[in-house]
């Protein structure tokens, strides 16, 4: 059975490491302190590691689920412990595969970037995944099945990374802001908060499921809700006023540029 080594248990490791199927995976983890880690392990019913080190000496996968400003600093205390069958991955946004290569120091180290997102948690990430050159058939088959278990892989070009990170890694954040400006919406208009965050999110997912199933593109699917002189027509030209679109745009590419400067 391959070993998955997590260093850093924060939010996404938590939610990639309950979507796994431990029959299938060993999974170690390791934090910056061995108290909370070996708490950690016991809740999600994984192993343990003493440190860093031991983790790598134990792993065929290492996931580096820091955040980028402290990967480096990390992956450093690693260098003498990697080896050619040991492949890195790295979840973080920001970091190149260049960069990763040099951070670990090794011309021919086999790493593998993932950009997952925040619906893990419930199996249903939207992950884009590259590798370098050294990752080989078997190594790039098996990291595609851990993320696979957590949601889909779409493979991509890594000059595309920062785009999918602004519109799949961070947009779940968007989406709900717009979820909860709607349900607020509702509020202003009488319905109970909790009751019109429920309404619109199920009208969010069916909206979502049926551009999937239907295979139309959204702006017929726009026109088909929009009946002449009715009343979404009302809403779709005043949010057309107030720029939704470009305010969207706006939002997608200030992320994408924020992406470029994060380490
Ligand atoms: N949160 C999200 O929606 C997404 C995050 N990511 C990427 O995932 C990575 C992790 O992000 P989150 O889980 O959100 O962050 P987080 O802050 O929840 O988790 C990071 C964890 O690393 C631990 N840590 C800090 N220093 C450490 C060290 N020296 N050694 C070991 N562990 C250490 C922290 O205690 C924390 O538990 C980041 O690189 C981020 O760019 C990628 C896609 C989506
Ligand atoms: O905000 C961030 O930096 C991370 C990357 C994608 C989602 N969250």
């Amino acid at each position: 059975m391959q070993t998955i080594g997590f260093i850093g248990v924060g939010k996404m490791a938590t939610a990639i490491i309950s979507g796994l199927d431990k029959n299938k995976f060993e999974i170690i983890i390791s934090g910056h302190n061995l108290p909370k880690t070996k708490k950690q392990a016991e809740e999600l019913d994984v192993k343990a590691a003493e440190n860093h080190e031991e983790l790598v000496q134990q792993s065929d996968f290492i996931v580096l689920s820091v955040k980028p400003q402290v990967l480096p600093s990390v992956l450093s205390q690693l260098i003498n412990h990697l080896s050619k069958d040991k492949t890195l991955i790295s979840i973080a946004a920001g970091l190149t595969l260049s960069d990763l290569k040099h951070l670990a120091d090794s011309e021919n180290q086999p790493i593998i970037r993932v950009m997952p997102n925040i619906n893990a948690q419930i199996g249903q990430s939207t992950s884009a995944i590259v590798k370098n050159e050294f990752v080989d058939d078997s190594a790039y088959e098996i990291a595609q099945r851990i993320f696979n278990a957590v949601g889909s892989v779409h493979e991509i070009a890594e000059k595309d990374f920062s785009t999918f990170a602004a519109i799949a890694g961070s947009s779940p954040a968007f989406i709900y802001m717009f979820i909860d400006a709607m349900a607020r919406a509702g509020v202003l208009h009488g319905l109970p908060k909790d009751q019109a965050t429920a309404i619109v999110s199920e009208t969010v997912k069916a909206s979502a499921e049926m551009l999937l199933q239907s295979g139309e593109n959204p702006w017929s699917l726009v026109d088909k809700v929009s009946s002449p002189g009715g009343t979404t027509v009302a809403g779709v030209v005043s949010l057309e006023q107030n720029h939704f679109g470009g305010t969207v745009i706006d939002a997608i590419s200030a992320t994408i540029e924020r992406e470029k400067h994060l380490k």
